[in-house]
């Protein structure tokens, strides 16, 4: 939802969910964790008045512990924070998360290495979904990083049933490369909202992802 327009929420949320999106990808900002503000548990909340969509948020902020109970309350789904921002506390994090009744995730940037979602993942409470980072996050439009489909590579070899996103610079010239990969929850922005018609690329990005899970 990066690439929408904000004051228009609601039915651009509407249009994305009629043209076939299975979630909406909320893209939390805090201008210090990202050079970049976007929205928190407020629009959240009055996003959630107008759709029963599964909100797939993440965290890109130096504190997600101080945002959970507010979006657990604001109607979130997922919360996905930054291995980066929770080195100190994920496993308090996660708990946190799971008791609010949301889906715990975790994000890592494009430098840093994928062995350090390892114990998240292999925790006895564990993280639901790993996002893989594909572009520097804080602004939508940038370009697809091929080289990080080794990390997604890496994943699918270890947890063959994991939910791993990729974000960042997805559109109809990179779907194949991530769902080759093994990537199985696609965010796409500006290739969808830029789109004359979204639902083309949403059902052309879904076949691809369909395709190479038959293949494998
Ligand atoms: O997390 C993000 C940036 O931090 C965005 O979700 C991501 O970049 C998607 O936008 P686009 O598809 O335009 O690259």
């Amino acid at each position: 939802m990066l690439s929408s327009d904000f004051a228009n929420l609601a039915s651009e949320a509407e249009r994305m969910l009629n043209c076939g999106a299975d979630w909406l990808h909320m893209d939390i900002m805090d201008g210090h964790f990202v050079p970049n503000l976007t929205i928190g548990a407020p629009v959240i909340e009055s996003l959630r008045k107008h759709t029963k969509a599964y909100l797939d948020c993440h965290l890109m902020v130096t504190n997600p512990l101080d945002y959970v109970e507010p979006l657990g309350k604001a109607g979130a789904s997922g919360f996905t924070f930054h291995v980066e921002a929770s080195r100190e506390n994920w496993r308090e994090l996660i708990q946190r998360i799971k008791s609010k009744g949301m889906r715990p995730g975790v994000a890592l940037n494009p430098g840093t290495p994928i062995e350090e979602v390892y114990p998240l993942v292999e925790f006895e409470n564990p993280v639901e979904m790993v996002l893989v980072l594909t572009v520097e996050p804080g602004f939508g439009g940038q370009k697809f990083m091929a080289d990080m489909m080794d990390k997604v590579k890496t994943l699918r070899k270890k947890y063959p049933s994991l939910d791993i996103e990729v974000d960042g610079g997805l559109g109809p010239s990179t779907i194949d490369m991530a769902a080759s990969a093994g990537a199985n929850c696609i965010v796409a922005g500006s290739s969808v909202f830029g789109a004359p018609e979204p639902s083309h690329i949403i059902s052309l990005m879904r076949r691809s992802v369909e395709e190479c899970q038959k293949n494998n």
